[in-house]
């Protein structure tokens, strides 16, 4: 595995690649070790799912392509290719310009990208400030259309309105609209439905599956719903505790699953992913500690399978079929993606 920062070559056609990412926060209890070898691609055109239980890095993963993160991150290998750049070796302006240009994100909490005191024709007329070939009447028309295509009633009035004069599920379909007008080639989707109820969920995912195909976009989309995950994605990456644990198709996660971890959250109910429970199942024992992690996998204290070799061996990634790997010892050593 490069975790070097030289530019990839086996999968050069992938928008965005993250490899062997470690990323540290620091606390005063001393470093926790939130991200650890984080590997993953992003296909163009593709919907990628991220689950895991609460606190297995999603949403640090998610803020460190957009550059977003807090004061007391620090990235301590590992590089993130974007359109084949090392977002890591670029100027901080020119990070700033893919994020508002090619880079969108759409957060759990609308009121985290809405500005509460600005109309919302101010806002999605400044989030294209990057277009200097249109004028402002034109960029109002395009809000206009976008609303109108995400199905915010009246939007040639409405858009005067300010973010509290909508309901919560009406706010989200503007950060959708507000996200996709600069017509990224990447949507970060970090929980986006969770704030919302389970018929508002089936819509927003909805309108994101048809906006995506009619923009073309790719989406990494956060979740803890293993159903919208199976219904939106293309591909899955299962997240434990700062660690890639398994990635494949769709069909290889929920089908073929070979990560007990993967296992476990399919098994504990497989009903909850037809019934749309947008809670992940609850598998026995606590998600470890991310301060000082050992070399063992960090899986092992809640594997129904562990033996010794868990304990003193890190599982590297094991490949089982063309897009489907996971990292267990379980798996044959024949089948070792190579180095
Ligand atoms: N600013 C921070 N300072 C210290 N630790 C942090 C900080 N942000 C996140 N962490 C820790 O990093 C780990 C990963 O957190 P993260 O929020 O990325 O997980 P998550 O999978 O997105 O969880 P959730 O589904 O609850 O949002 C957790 O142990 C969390 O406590």
């Amino acid at each position: 595995m490069r975790r070097d920062g030289t530019a990839p070559q086996m999968s050069s056609l992938s928008l965005l690649e993250v490899r062997g990412l470690d990323l540290y926060f620091g606390t005063p209890s001393g470093g926790v070790h939130a991200l650890r070898n984080v590997s993953l691609e992003v296909p163009a055109a593709q919907i990628v799912g991220i689950v895991g239980e609460s606190g297995s890095g999603k949403s640090t993963l998610a803020y460190t392509v957009m550059g977003l993160l807090p004061e007391n991150a620090e990235v301590t290998a590992g590089a993130i290719f974007f359109e084949g750049r090392n977002l890591f070796n670029m100027p901080s302006s020119a990070r700033r310009g893919i994020r508002g240009d090619r880079l969108s994100m759409i957060f759990q909490d609308p009121m985290t990208s809405l500005n509460p005191v600005r109309s919302i024709e101010s806002q999605m007329i400044d989030i294209q400030h990057h277009d200097r070939l249109r004028s402002r009447r034109e960029k109002r028309a395009r809000a206009i259309a976008m609303l109108q295509r995400v199905g915010i009633p009246d939007p040639d009035s409405r858009i005067g309105d300010y973010p509290h004069q909508f309901s919560g599920g009406m706010r989200q379909r503007i950060c959708i609209a507000m996200a996709l007008l600069v017509e990224p080639a990447l949507l970060i989707a970090d929980e986006p439905t969770t704030a919302l109820d389970a018929t508002l969920e089936v819509q927003i995912i909805r309108l994101l599956k048809d906006l995506q195909e009619e923009i073309g976009c790719a989406v990494l989309f956060v979740s803890h719903h293993l159903g919208a995950v199976a219904e939106l994605c293309d591909r899955v990456a299962v997240m434990y505790a700062g660690e890639v644990v398994e990635q494949g198709t769709v069909r290889d996660i929920f089908h073929n699953p070979a990560h007990p971890y993967t296992r476990a959250l399919l098994e504990c109910d497989p009903g909850r992913i037809r019934k749309r429970t947008r809670t992940l199942p609850t598998i026995p024992g606590d998600v470890p500690s991310l301060l000082g992690v050992d070399g063992g996998c960090i899986f092992r204290q809640r594997c129904p399978s562990a033996f010794d070799r868990c304990r003193q061996e890190k599982p590297v990634e094991y490949r089982i079929g063309p897009e489907h790997s996971a990292r267990c010892h379980l798996l044959s050593e024949e089948q070792k993606v190579s180095a």
